[in-house]
C-alpha cells in the first residue's frame, strides 16, 4: 500500500494542533478549554455523522423516523441536543448549559464540574433537516470568574464577555469556524481521516459586499428603517449596482455565506415579533462575535449586539450583521428613524 499521499499530510494543521498552539502562547494554561474544544468537535463530528444519513433514516432506523421495527427514533434536534449535552458534561470542564432545547439552564453536578458556561444551539435550521439543506451547530463559551456556586446570572452576559464562539456547518462540507477572540479561523472535516483541518485561516469579511440575506415574506410587517434598507439593496440610488439576495432560513449557512462572501444577514424585528426571531445567547451572540473578530459589525437595531445583556436566557433580539461598511448603512437608517 502507498502510504505517501499520507505521509505528507502529517503536517497539516488539524484544530488539536491549532488549540494546542494557542494553548503554548498561555504558559499559565492547565489545558481545560483544549478539552472542552476536544468534545465540542467530538460532539460535531457526531452530529455531522447523523446528519449525512439523516435521507436514509426510514430505510435503517435513524433520527426523526419510524424505523422498521415500527419504533419511534429519535429527531435529529432530540438527538443533537443529547450529543452535545453528553459531550460537554463528560468533559469535566463546564458548569452551566444552555441549550436551545431545554427550557431550564443545566447546571453541571459537583464532581463534574468545570469553570465553562457553554451555550448552543445543537441544531439550528431545523425547517431545513427534511430537504437536506445546509444546518447547523452554533456555540458560545464564557469563563466563570471564581469557585463559587454557578448561578443563572454567570450566564446572562453580554455577548462581549465570551472567551469563544463558534459554529460547525452540516452542508457539502462540514465546516466549523473557531474564535477564540484572536481572529476567526475556518477549519473543513476530512471524512477518510475524520479530522478538521485549517482550510480557512484568519477568516476577514469583505468591508462591504453584493449580496443582502433575510426573510422578505415578513416584508409587510417591518419597520420604516429594515423597509428602506431592503429597497436601497434593491434600488439604490448612489450609482452603486443592486446587490443579490440569498436566503437559505439556515442561520448558520447564511452566516457562513456572509463571512465568507461578505454582505449582510438581516433578522430584522416585526410588527408579529417585536423582538424579532434569533436568541441572543446562542444565536445572535456567538454570530455577532464571529462577525467582530472576522472585521465586521452586528447590530441590534438600538445597540453593539455584542453589548445586550440578556435578562432570561431563551431572550431574542432583531440583528443585522455582516460587513462593516453594509451595516454602518442601516445603522444610519436606524439613527433617522429614531430621530422622527
Ligand atoms: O423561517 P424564518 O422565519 O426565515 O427563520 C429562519 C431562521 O430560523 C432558524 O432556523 C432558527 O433556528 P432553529 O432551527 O435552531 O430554531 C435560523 O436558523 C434561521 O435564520
Ligand atoms: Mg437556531
Ligand atoms: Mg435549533
Amino acid at each position: 500500500m502507498d502510504h505517501s499521499a499520507d505521509a505528507h499530510r502529517t503536517d497539516l494543521m488539524t484544530i488539536t494542533r491549532y488549540v494546542l498552539n494557542e494553548q503554548s502562547k498561555h504558559p499559565e494554561s492547565r489545558g481545560d478549554f483544549t478539552i472542552l474544544l476536544n468534545h465540542i468537535v467530538l460532539g460535531c463530528k457526531f452530529v455531522c455523522s447523523a446528519v449525512n444519513k439523516a435521507g436514509l433514516a426510514k430505510l435503517i432506523g435513524l433520527a426523526g423516523e419510524t424505523n422498521v421495527q415500527g419504533e419511534e427514533q429519535k429527531k435529529l434536534d432530540v438527538l443533537s441536543n443529547e450529543v452535545f449535552v453528553k459531550a460537554l458534561v463528560s468533559s469535566g470542564r463546564t458548569c452551566i448549559l444552555v441549550s436551545e432545547e431545554d427550557e431550564e439552564a443545566t447546571f453541571v453536578e459537583p464532581s463534574k464540574r468545570g469553570k465553562y458556561a457553554v451555550v448552543f444551539d445543537p441544531l439550528d435550521g431545523s425547517s431545513n433537516i427534511d430537504c437536506g439543506v445546509s444546518i447547523g451547530t452554533i456555540f458560545g463559551i464564557y469563563m466563570m470568574k471564581d469557585d463559587g456556586e454557578p448561578k443563572l446570572e454567570d450566564v446572562l452576559q453580554p455577548g462581549k464577555n465570551m472567551v469563544a464562539a463558534g459554529y460547525c456547518m452540516y452542508g457539502s462540507s462540514c465546516n466549523l469556524v473557531l474564535s477564540t477572540g484572536r481572529g476567526v479561523n475556518g477549519f473543513t472535516l476530512d471524512p477518510s481521516l475524520g479530522e478538521f483541518i485549517l482550510t480557512h485561516p484568519d477568516i476577514k469579511v469583505p468591508k462591504k459586499g453584493k449580496i443582502y440575506s433575510v426573510n422578505e415574506g415578513n416584508a409587510s410587517n417591518w419597520d420604516v428603517a429594515t423597509a428602506k434598507f431592503v429597497e436601497k439593496c434593491k434600488f439604490p440610488k448612489d450609482g452603486s449596482p443592486a446587490k443579490s439576495l440569498r436566503y437559505i432560513g439556515s442561520m448558520v449557512a447564511d452566516v457562513h455565506r456572509t463571512l465568507l462572501y461578505g454582505g449582510i444577514f438581516l433578522y430584522p424585528a416585526d410588527k408579529k415579533s417585536p423582538n424579532g426571531k434569533l436568541r441572543v445567547l446562542y444565536e445572535v451572540f456567538p454570530m455577532s462575535f464571529l462577525m467582530e473578530q472576522a472585521g465586521g459589525q452586528a447590530f441590534t437595531g438600538k445597540e453593539r449586539a455584542l453589548d445586550l445583556v440578556p435578562k432570561k436566557i431563551h431572550e431574542r433580539s432583531p440583528i443585522f450583521l455582516g460587513s462593516y461598511d453594509d451595516v454602518e448603512a442601516i445603522k444610519a437608517l436606524y439613527a433617522e428613524q429614531q430621530k422622527e
